[in-house]
């Protein structure tokens, strides 16, 4: 992928366009820009906003020319990308970032036009995407009109929340009945019966949520459990006896702090993979899945989906970072507006 030589819009030309119909994706889907970064060293390119009067560190690192030679000159950058604000106050290195990072509310119309005809799928990280990130993560709620906004989603696409947190935590905190839940990084996934090829996966049991309803649950690191139980008093232990000697750092409990993973191959990306199973809707053209995240361990996801150009990665960040979703939205405000803007064109052409 490369951006166009002639700079007056952020349309990028795809050398390889055989991909595009093998993987089943109409053209008009990978015409939106394509991050080229890489994230081989598992951190984001954090780049410091600067504000426009401040042009010197932002031209000594050479970000300026490489911003102007890749950018169409200011006021069109605007018009084409529909910023509203005023030219003053445009924060040049987000914008610059957002050549490449699309906000998904300004490219709605384009995302609602790839998306004709197909199933969209709905994939929600939980901390910063539906709660804003707060210091006491027992506190990290989120507001009655996000509830309401996922809630409307659901009713109209099938929906799933995947957190790092514990399944029952995440579901404590959104207490909707009437979607999937993949807790602790999508190791432990909680749905409804499906009855299709997934019920029989041999991880996959039959359990019932706390409503006493019947629901599929479905937990690749099972195995680990009684050797994780096992060994986690003494685990825990050593951890505080070690923090002893560091009197700056806390122990906290629960799996916030000791995070421990067991080492399969399991991420967030498996995660969607599998609830596309789950739900019949993997493999088909038909369908378009939609992931929102933002942290590090939602690239997984939105790498599954960019490599495999089933559908949209979109990055929650207020900051330029290094990422591998294909459109940005600034914060949980602006990932509400996304959820009732699909919601509102479902009903306008049920209508
Ligand atoms: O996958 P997620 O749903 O995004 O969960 C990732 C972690 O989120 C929580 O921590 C983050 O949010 C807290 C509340 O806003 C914040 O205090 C903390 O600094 C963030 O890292 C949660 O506490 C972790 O267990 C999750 O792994």
């Amino acid at each position: 992928m490369e951006l166009k030589s002639n700079h007056s819009s952020p349309v990028l030309t795809d050398p390889t366009p055989i991909n595009k119909s093998r993987l089943g994706i109409h053209s008009s889907l990978l015409s939106y820009p394509q991050s080229g970064g890489s994230l081989s060293s598992g951190k984001y390119m954090t780049i410091p906003r600067k504000k426009p009067g401040k042009l010197d560190d932002v031209r000594s690192n050479g970000w300026l020319d490489a911003m102007k030679s890749s950018s169409p000159p200011r006021k069109k950058l605007i018009k084409d990308f529909n910023i509203e604000v005023a030219a003053d106050d445009i924060d040049i290195a987000y914008c610059s970032w957002m050549i490449k990072y699309p906000s998904a509310l300004k490219s709605f119309e384009q995302i609602s036009k790839n998306a004709k005809s197909k199933k969209i799928a709905v994939f929600l990280d939980y901390d910063g995407v539906l709660s804003p990130i707060v210091d006491d993560p027992d506190r990290a709620f989120m507001s009655d009109a996000m509830r309401s906004a996922v809630r409307n989603v659901a009713k109209h696409f099938p929906t799933a929340i995947i957190s790092g947190r514990s399944r029952d935590k995440v579901y404590e905190l959104v207490g909707l009945t009437e979607l999937y839940y993949a807790g602790s990084h999508g190791m432990d996934i909680m749905g409804p019966v499906s009855h299709t090829e997934s019920d029989d996966h041999p991880n996959c049991i039959r359990s019932t949520d706390q409503q006493g309803k019947e629901v599929n649950l479905f937990q690749p690191a099972r195995e680990f459990i009684p050797m994780i139980d096992e060994n986690w008093p003494t685990i825990a232990q050593c951890v505080h006896d070690i923090l002893k000697d560091y009197p700056r750092l806390r122990l906290t409990h629960g799996r916030k702090v000791l995070e421990i993973r067991p080492v399969i191959d399991w991420n967030k990306g498996k995660a969607v993979e599998f609830l596309l199973e789950a739900l019949g809707l993997s493999g088909r053209d038909d369908v378009l899945p939609i992931y929102i995240g933002d942290d590090r361990t939602d690239e997984d996801a939105f790498k599954v989906l960019r490599e495999g150009s089933r559908g949209y990665g979109i990055l929650v960040s207020s900051v330029p970072k290094e990422s591998k979703a294909f459109y940005s939205v600034r914060d949980p405000s602006e990932v509400k507006k996304f959820l009732k803007a699909l919601v509102r064109c479902k009903k306008f052409e049920e209508a």
